[in-house]
């Protein structure tokens, strides 16, 4: 479902912030993808979500080339970025309603969606609300159904549970499993990345440093000593 390959960033710098990385993952998978602050986690997902262009290096998603054909990645992904980007102002309907029209939906279209889509991720009855009025969890939550609403078979999560505490965490990650999709998630909770991930990638300094079932990055170690050895 994603294949990278060679993929590098290197700013104006001249630092290789991403550096060569080559990664798969099959149709359905969750891959969590871990790395200290300032590995490239981030600059890696907009590259591969079309917001930043590579300097070399190739990708496809959902069979779609990243350099061909950038429109059609973008109609096979959802993307949360790492603040989110929910309007704290307007009722969050109007905004799924609008955004569901951008995607080319009739209203009714749109309403049918954006009710199947709450319903899913358990926030029906919340459209009234303005943005500003939702608690961590639920605002990450949200975020997720803007990037559902044209349903993508892809969904990128740049570290959605961030600052949520442990039961809304668990709950978000709940609601992600349950979506059936193919998730790639960067996240600092290695214990979730663990119970949760069926893989793991480690970048450090722009390099894929490790990738393989959380058992098997571990051995007999436990995953923050792993990752500790290896991300040094
Ligand atoms: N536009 C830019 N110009 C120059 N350097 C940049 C730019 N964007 C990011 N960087 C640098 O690239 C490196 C990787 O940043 P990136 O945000 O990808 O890391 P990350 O792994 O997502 O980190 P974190 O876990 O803190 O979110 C950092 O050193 C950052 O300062």
């Amino acid at each position: 479902m994603i294949d990278v390959s060679g993929l590098t960033k290197t700013f104006k710098n001249g630092v290789n912030v991403v550096d060569g990385v080559d990664f798969s993952v099959a149709p359905g998978e969750i891959v969590g993808f871990l790395g200290p602050n300032g590995a490239g986690k981030t600059t890696t997902m907009r590259m591969l979500t079309t917001l930043l262009p590579p300097t070399s290096g190739r990708a496809t998603i959902a069979g779609h080339d990243l350099l061909t054909d950038p429109r059609g990645v973008r109609r096979s992904i959802g993307y949360v970025s790492q603040g989110g980007g929910i309007n704290p102002v307007n009722p969050l309907g109007d905004e799924l309603e609008l955004q569901a029209m951008l995607y080319g939906m009739s209203r009714a279209e749109a309403r049918e969606r954006i009710a199947q889509t709450l319903e899913t991720l358990q926030l029906t009855g919340m459209e009234s609300m303005p943005g500003g009025a939702l608690s961590g969890g639920q605002r990450r939550r949200f975020d997720i159904a803007f990037s559902l609403l044209h349903r993508p078979s892809v969904l990128f999560l740049d570290e959605p549970s961030t600052g949520l505490d442990p039961q809304s965490r668990a709950g978000l990650w709940d609601h992600i499993r349950s979506l059936g999709l193919t998730v790639f998630i960067s996240t600092h909770y290695l214990e979730e990345a663990e119970a949760l991930c069926d893989r793991l990638l480690i970048i450090d300094s722009g390099r894929i440093a490790a990738h393989g079932s959380p058992a098997e990055l571990k051995g007999d170690r436990t995953l923050i000593e792993a990752f500790m050895e290896i991300a040094s």
